[in-house]
């Protein structure tokens, strides 16, 4: 079987087209790698919160907290924006 050609990969119709469209997919791979390290990162913060409550007795969860994260991206991205918080909490804090 021969290669995909460039046009054939990124649905384009014209070779400049293909060639935009794949430069800015390299972006976005390299977006998604730091959004990636970010959440991870994230994760690492919000378990060390986690212990801290836990060890002193308290909760792993506060909704409170949660309700004012949710708003930030609710406000920030609109209605996606709180679904995405909720994997994303989900994420650090496992499921409830
Ligand atoms: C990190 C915390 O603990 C938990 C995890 C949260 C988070 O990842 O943002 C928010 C609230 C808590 O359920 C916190 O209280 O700030």
């Amino acid at each position: 079987m021969t290669a995909m050609t460039q046009t054939e990969k990124t649905g384009a119709r014209t070779d400049e087209a293909a060639t935009l469209i794949g430069g800015a997919r390299e972006r976005i791979d390299s977006l998604d790698d730091r959004i990636i390290g970010l959440i991870q990162e994230r994760m690492a913060v919000s378990a060390v919160i986690q212990e801290a409550r836990i060890s002193s007795g308290g909760r792993r969860v506060n909704l409170t907290r949660e309700m004012e994260v949710l708003g930030h991206y609710r406000d920030a991205l609109g209605k996606p924006g709180t679904a995405l918080a909720m994997t994303m909490l989900e994420l650090c804090r496992g499921r409830i």
